[in-house]
């Protein structure tokens, strides 16, 4: 079958027979290539972005077609082969991959957990390749058409993240282009678009535009961009852009949607991962639309580009002019690289009709006798008209028709041609046309101003009814309906007295003291990364948990920031939530008042030395704690005004009262977070490592789906009785172990061998394939909290004797101070059949070390520390193997992502916490 790395190495180091095999294949390929340069396919320039940074590679200026990069990624910029001529480039998360000259196979470097970096493989001996392409995780590639009587039938090869497939089409696929997590291919005869892989995310391969015909296509992260045929050359883009109003993100805020694309004539389009920009025909300017991270440079206007492409949330073009220099606008990459590249391909043959030849100067090829060829423009914007064609020298050129101006740069450029050629003439006519233009301005000036009173009139308007949340007014409406439930919903939006009332207590420092016998050893229950927690007996007898924050050094603390969060937290109230009594802030001393907890943590009951507590836990407690902590956390997601996000959902956090009911404890992460906010890893991602959501820690982004994906981690732990991360196993982290062996039916292999498995598997069952949906790697795959409490209420149904699936059957204790079953009894018809899904929950870890990076690491010793590195190696090589066979129809699946893919090496910044902490 393939060949290896190298044997590879060695033909390309034999120059003599690549160069006449490159000259020719190079005449054919970029007769093509030009057609799809500059789309988010194969071209001169490719960007690689992800959590390792991004990098900006493209092939030389001087036409030697070598590659150059510029960017964060080592890996990337230390792995680039030097020698190595490409036909064109392509780059996804990490990596970057080029097509060989001489072989017309692809070669990648950088890192990627899902393809093999050089060659990928498997590779089919002498397979050839058109294009390239490459998205999130994977690589597709379009072999050379077939002749004969195959000829109507296209081959393309992909490699990575359940792609590795070899794919046969029917009908001639004219380029490919990859996004996110699936390709799309464009037929050469009918113009259609086509697209195959993951549909979850996107959407796009349910929702490609038949009737369309395109004259190119190009994908984004998780949408696809054609610019469409005939005259008008428009773009059309379809699948999914970023619902901000789907996303609780506290990190950015952006506007605009994918599909809204402009209505201008474009010459290419590129996609990133919630935006699109084109190159205007008209023009050569660069427009972008979709979503924008605010704050983002903005794209260079009055600029003539060559060649763009998008990285995810930013885009940088060739701009037209005789540095070559790479400029890039958006987010996250510097605006102006230090590096030449070329507007294109050197191709040794005439260009084709309707492309010009790029001068010399500006593309130097290596040849005398090969020149770049680009797409001519097409048309002239308004006010100008078309004073030359486009031949194989130069671009057709416009002229403004000065008889015609209305703009400002119209009117000076005709002017100082008037002056030039015939001043006297045209002077008049300008004496004329002055006060229209005035008039003009001022008419528009007083449009704005119209339209803006308006727009501040209409936003004062809107927020003058403003409620936090449409739930709000639903509950109003349920709290008219019934007895039992209207105590339950009034304790989630109490009226304004009650607010008063419920708020927070402050206590004097003395208080508590004397409350806790001055914060004796004795009476100390638990220690947190940030606090201790003392038991204590109020003056009225109350007996209370005392959480005080171990004093930082810096004494500096932001007042106004724990009044907020003590605000907020005072407002919360659920059953399932424990309850903040009061607090108290005294000379650098705060502390926090708790209701006290009887039996401690979930934690202590699942992996503490008392084995007997464990057994105390018998399947039906466990599944009762994990619905009573979903219900808490549907909560803070669904009815808590504004949502909460937790942040650290895991067993620590989940307490256990006086009867037995669970309690989501710790909501207000930051209250007794770092105060220093200028620390740079303040800005990382809070949570615990082995409960941390792999998006949020490498996107940053922060959705309520990132405690779903730790309550999904929670419920393994709570089947499985380990910790989340747990090193005196082989595989360590409870999902790489837990997820394939649930996905291949092994359930007996992953429950707590401490309790005797119930009679009936079914339930656990249920459990453990939601608990396999809440650690998806993607956010927006995951369940929400709602649908992960329905899938567990009906669980616990079952395990507790009820055959139905459609009646959640509850024990009382579950049910008091539920939030949401009012809401839910009268969804319920509705939600006939509930698939088995979400399940969130759970979390673990008492041996930990909370530092200021807001990310808990598990306490390891360094022996362990050496023997995980060693066996995460053993991991990545179980992996790839197990996903191949993924790939070939065992449909592992997504289980089986390597702690590594999962969360992501360290960053920098990261390194250094490390560094500083083990
Ligand atoms: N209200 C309470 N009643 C009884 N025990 C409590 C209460 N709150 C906390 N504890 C005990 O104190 C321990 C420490 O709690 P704390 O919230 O300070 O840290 P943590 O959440 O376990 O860890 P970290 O702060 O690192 O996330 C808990 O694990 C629990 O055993």
């Amino acid at each position: 079958m393939g060949y290896l790395v190298g044997d590879f190495l060695n033909r390309v180091m034999n120059m003599n027979t690549w160069r006449a095999g490159f000259l020719v294949e190079l005449m054919v390929l970029s007769d093509l290539l030009w057609l799809v340069s500059g789309l988010g396919s194969m071209s001169s320039i490719a960007i690689s972005y992800g959590e390792k940074g991004p990098v900006f590679c493209g092939l030389k200026s001087d036409g030697s077609h070598l590659v150059t990069c510029y960017g964060a990624n080592s890996a990337i910029i230390y792995g680039t082969p030097a020698h190595f001529p490409f036909m064109g480039l392509t780059a996804g998360d990490g990596f970057v991959c080029g097509l060989l000259a001489d072989s017309n196979q692809p070669y990648c470097w950088g890192s990627s957990g899902y393809i093999q970096m050089g060659v990928p493989q498997p590779m089919i001996k002498g397979s050839e390749y058109l294009e390239i392409s490459a998205g999130d995780y994977h690589l597709c590639g379009l072999r050379k058409p077939l002749t004969g009587r195959h000829r109507n039938t296209s081959l393309v090869d992909c490699w990575g993240y359940n792609m590795t497939k070899n794919y046969v089409f029917d009908g001639q696929l004219e380029s490919i282009s990859a996004g996110s997590e699936f390709s799309c291919g464009l037929f050469s005869q009918n113009r259609t678009a086509f697209c195959w892989g993951d549909d979850t995310s996107s959407q796009v391969v349910s929702s490609i535009p038949n009737n369309m015909r395109f004259q190119k296509i190009a994908a984004g992260g998780y949408h696809v961009c054609g610019i469409l045929e005939g005259i008008n050359s428009r773009a059309f883009c379809w699948g999914r852009s970023l619902n901000i109003e789907e996303e609780i993100s506290v990190a950015y805020a952006g506007q605009g949607n994918v599909d809204s694309a402009p209505n201008v004539p474009m010459l290419s389009v590129v996609g990133g991962k919630f935006h699109a920009c084109g190159i205007k025909s008209y023009d050569r300017g660069v427009i972008c639309w979709g979503f924008i991270i605010k704050p983002s440079t903005p794209s260079p206007s009055g600029t003539m580009v060559y060649e763009i492409a998008a990285g995810d949330y930013f885009t940088c073009g060739i701009l037209a002019e005789k540095s070559l220099a790479p400029f890039c606008w958006g987010l996250g990459f510097p605006t102006s690289l230090p590096i030449a590249v070329s507007p294109g391909l050197c191709k040794p043959t005439p260009c084709a009709p309707g492309s010009y030849e790029v001068s010399h100067e500006n593309a130097p090829c290596k040849s005398p006798n090969s020149r770049v060829c680009m797409p001519c423009s097409n048309g002239c914007p308004s006010e100008m008209y078309q004073s030359s064609e486009c031949t194989l020298k130069s671009d057709r050129q416009c002229a403004y028709n000065c008889s015609g101006c209305f703009s400002a740069e119209c009117f000076s450029n005709c002017t100082s041609n008037a002056n030039g050629i015939n001043g006297k003439k045209n002077e008049r006519f300008l004496s004329l046309q002055w006060p229209v233009i005035v008039a003009e301005i001022a008419f528009a000036v007083f449009l704005v101003s119209i339209v803006s009173l308006t727009a501040v009139l209409y936003v004062r308007y809107k927020l003058r009814n403003c409620q936090c949340s449409g739930k709000g007014s639903k509950t109003k409406k349920n709290n008219g309906g019934g007895s039992a439930f209207q105590k339950d919903t009034s304790k989630i939006r109490p009226d304004l007295e009650e607010l008063k009332i419920r708020r927070a207590q402050m206590f004097t420092y003395e208080e508590l003291e004397r409350a806790t016998d001055g914060f004796k050893e004795e009476t100390l229950v638990g220690k947190g990364s940030f606090s201790c927690v003392f038991k204590g007996v109020l003056k009225d007898g109350t007996v209370v948990a005392v959480k005080r924050a171990i004093t930082s050094p810096n004494k500096q603390k932001n007042s106004n920031e724990f009044h907020t969060e003590l605000d907020l937290l005072s407002r919360l109230n659920h059953a399932h939530l424990l309850n903040l009594l009061g607090y108290c802030e005294e000379s650098g001393e705060r502390l926090l008042v708790y209701e006290f907890m009887a039996h401690g943590s979930l934690h202590q009951h699942l992996h503490g030395k008392n084995k007997a507590l464990k057994e105390q836990l018998d399947w039906i407690r466990r599944v009762t704690i994990a619905v009573q902590a979903a219900r808490g956390i549907e909560y803070l997601h669904g009815y808590a005004c504004p949502p909460v996000i937790h942040r650290d959902i895991k067993s620590s956090n989940i307490l256990i009262d006086e009867e037995h009911n669970a309690r989501v404890a710790d909501f207000g992460l930051s209250l007794l977070g770092p105060a220093d906010s200028s620390s740079p890893l303040a800005e990382l991602p809070a949570g615990t490592l082995g409960y941390l959501d792999p998006e949020y820690y490498r996107l940053h982004y922060l959705t309520t789906k990132s405690d779903v994906y730790s309550f999904g981690v929670l419920l393994l732990e709570i089947l499985s009785g380990r910790k989340a991360i747990d090193m005196q196993y082989e595989e360590g982290n409870i999902v790489e172990w837990a997820v394939p062996l649930i996905k291949s039916s092994d359930l007996n292999a992953i429950l707590d061998p401490a309790l005797k498995p119930p009679s009936d598997l079914d339930a656990l069952k249920r459990i453990a394939n939601v608990a396999c949906k809440c650690v998806r790697m993607r956010g927006k795959e995951r369940p929400s909290m709602d649908k992960v409490t329905t899938a567990l209420e009906r669980a616990l149904a079952q395990l507790m004797g009820s055959p139905s699936n459609e009646q959640p059957i509850l024990p009382t204790e579950v049910v008091l101070g539920s939030s949401r079953l009012h809401k839910k009894s009268s969804q319920r018809s509705s939600n006939r059949s509930v698939s088995e899904t979400e399940v969130p929950e759970a979390e673990d870890q008492r041996f930990e070390f909370r530092a200021p990076s807001w990310i808990t690491f598990p306490s390891v010793t360094s022996s362990q520390r050496r023997k995980s590195s060693v066996s995460d190696a053993d991991v990545d090589g179980k992996n790839s193997e197990a996903k191949n066979q993924g790939n070939t129809g065992t449909g592992v699946g997504d289980g089986l992502r390597s702690l590594e893919e999962e969360i992501g090496p360290a960053s920098p910044q990261e390194s250094l916490f490390l560094q500083h902490n083990f």
